[in-house]
């Protein structure tokens, strides 16, 4: 069975205040920390990059699940590997002439490497990711159009899941952007176990129960399944 993550979008905490923040999520039983790195080129946003990822890497010890909505993800490899990135996800929309290059340097730099998808992009666009000799060790599957938190949870993309799940068993399945408590069920009962909440943990009165909501969802659903 696959291990249930919730992992809050620091993209929703206060950036000034970037280490407390995050200490307070995982005393709130957070299991990751995302981290939303934009280019303003990928996606029509800009947010941090490798010296604010070594920073915070100086204040926890937590895993810090790297997504780049980056044009060119092989140039942020070396400068994450060494700011103490845990896990480096990139978008294979751009990334189909060299993700062989990019899935292997990303290994040989420490980082646990996923591949994610945009809404409009087919999941059999994943598949060869998956298959050979260094596949990628996660799937993010996009839940909005990425770039900005705080939007509508797109449920036609739990197709893309349920094919996931049902032709990778035991695959970490990431789902990122409008989860929270009324939309969880859906990502859970689809086979999804990572999952990215920003919005509805940092806006939340009690964040520790939202988290605590969300991962019995993913274990209710992996018990009943
Ligand atoms: O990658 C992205 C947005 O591009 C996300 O990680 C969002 O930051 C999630 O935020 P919410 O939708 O949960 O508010
Ligand atoms: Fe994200």
């Amino acid at each position: 069975m696959v291990q249930p993550k919730i992992a809050p979008s620091m993209l929703s905490s206060d950036f000034a205040n970037l280490a407390s923040e995050a200490e307070r999520m995982i005393r709130c039983g957070a299991d990751w920390l995302h981290m939303d790195i934009m280019d303003g080129h990928f996606v029509p946003n800009l947010t941090i990059g490798a010296p604010v990822i070594e920073s915070l890497r100086k204040h926890t010890q937590a895993y810090l699940d790297c997504h780049l909505m980056v044009t060119n993800p092989i140039d942020y490899v070396e400068p994450f590997g060494k700011a103490g990135a845990s896990g480096f996800t990139f978008h294979v929309e751009v990334s189909k002439d060299n993700w062989q290059e990019l899935v292997q340097k990303i290994k040989s730099k420490g980082m646990k490497p996923g591949v994610s998808l945009k809404p409009g992009t087919p999941v059999e666009e994943v598949f060869p990711l998956l298959e050979g000799e260094n596949p990628v060790e996660m799937v993010l599957v996009m839940t909005v159009e990425p770039g900005f938190g705080g939007q509508k949870f797109m449920p036609e993309m739990m197709d893309k899941v349920r094919v996931l799940r049902k032709k990778y068993p035991s695959l970490d399945i990431e789902v990122d952007g409008g989860l929270g408590p009324s939309t969880i069920d859906l990502a859970a009962s689809a086979g999804a176990n990572c999952i990215v909440a920003g919005s509805s943990v940092f806006g939340a009165p009690d964040p520790a129960h939202v988290i605590s909501l969300l991962y019995k969802s993913v274990e209710n659903a992996q018990n009943s399944s």
